[in-house]
């Protein structure tokens, strides 16, 4: 009798088994919840990232765009879930985050060139190998401004492409970008947009890009990912293939226009629900 009194009530649970994501995928997102104040954002969110990629996040206001990258990256912790990157948790990932302020991105007690290398120095790396890294980030980055500089004396586009900089410094396997253009003028967001284009030809770094700017999250994009209202699903994935570099020309493509027009139709009826 007391056996029975005794027995464990939630013996009958089942285990949900961990399902991988097909080959090639970078981040595999399983069963994600996130409460804010009681009400749910996400709830059993599942979505395969692939690697070596760009994937653009789009969808309506407040649906949680910078919440799921956040997630992902580990700045906001979730309710329930699991997040492996290549089979691997997060701890054991390099990646890289730019922030959309990039004002207060930057420690500005540091000199610029130090900020970029602090990723660097942290990994206990060498000053010869330091040294050869900036020296790479410099070049590939085209930077004209001074490096020794702090941050604060430094324009809004230079912080930001020192912050990109800094991002990619120990090369990471991830680079997310949260808005990384939406405060800067249009000249600067022209050249960071080919210089990200430019660092993702030569290294392939899988890059999650949340923008509220439709034309830029296609034109960067290998993947568009259109969001629902929350609680949030995924809304659809888009494919985007036309060849790198995009330019300006890009704009006129077919394979563009369709694709800008479709990521519209789904977020519009999206909103409108
Ligand atoms: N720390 C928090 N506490 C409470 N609610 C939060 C918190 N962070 C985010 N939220 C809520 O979660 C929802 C998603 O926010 P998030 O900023 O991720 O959305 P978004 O799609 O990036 O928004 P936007 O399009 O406005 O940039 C919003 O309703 C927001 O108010």
């Amino acid at each position: 009798m007391s056996a029975v009194i005794n027995a464990p009530v939630f013996a009958d649970v089942p285990v949900r088994e961990f399902q991988p994501g097909p080959a090639g995928t970078q981040i595999t997102i399983r069963g994600l919840t996130k409460y804010f104040a009681g009400w749910p954002l996400y709830e059993d969110f599942n979505l395969d990232i692939p690697k070596h990629k760009i994937v653009s996040v789009f969808g309506p206001n407040g649906c949680g765009k910078s919440t799921l990258i956040n997630m992902i990256a580990g700045l906001v912790p979730i309710d329930a879930g699991e997040i492996l990157f290549d089979g691997k948790s997060l701890k054991d990932t390099k990646i890289g985050y730019v922030f959309q302020n990039y004002r207060e991105a930057m420690f500005p007690w540091m000199r610029t060139i130090d900020n970029i290398a602090y990723p660097l120095k942290l990994e206990g790396r060498s000053k010869a190998e330091v040294d050869r890294r900036m020296a790479e980030l410099v070049a590939s980055f085209d930077v004209k401004f001074d490096l020794n500089r702090y941050p604060y004396e430094l324009s809004g586009g230079q912080q930001q492409t020192a912050s990109i900089m800094r991002a990619l410094a120990n090369n990471p396997e991830v680079l997310f970008l949260d808005e990384p253009f939406s405060a800067l003028d249009f000249e600067m967001t022209l050249f960071i947009r080919e210089k990200l284009q430019e660092v993702f030809m030569q290294t392939g770094t899988t890059m999650l890009l949340v923008s509220h700017d439709l034309e830029e999250a296609v034109y960067l994009a290998d993947q568009v990912l259109l969001l629902t209202k929350r609680p949030t699903r995924v809304a659809e994935i888009l494919p985007y293939n036309d060849v790198r570099p995009r330019t300006v020309d890009t704009l006129s493509e077919p394979g563009f226009i369709s694709t800008k027009k479709l990521s519209l139709e789904i977020f519009q009826s999206e909103v409108r629900r």
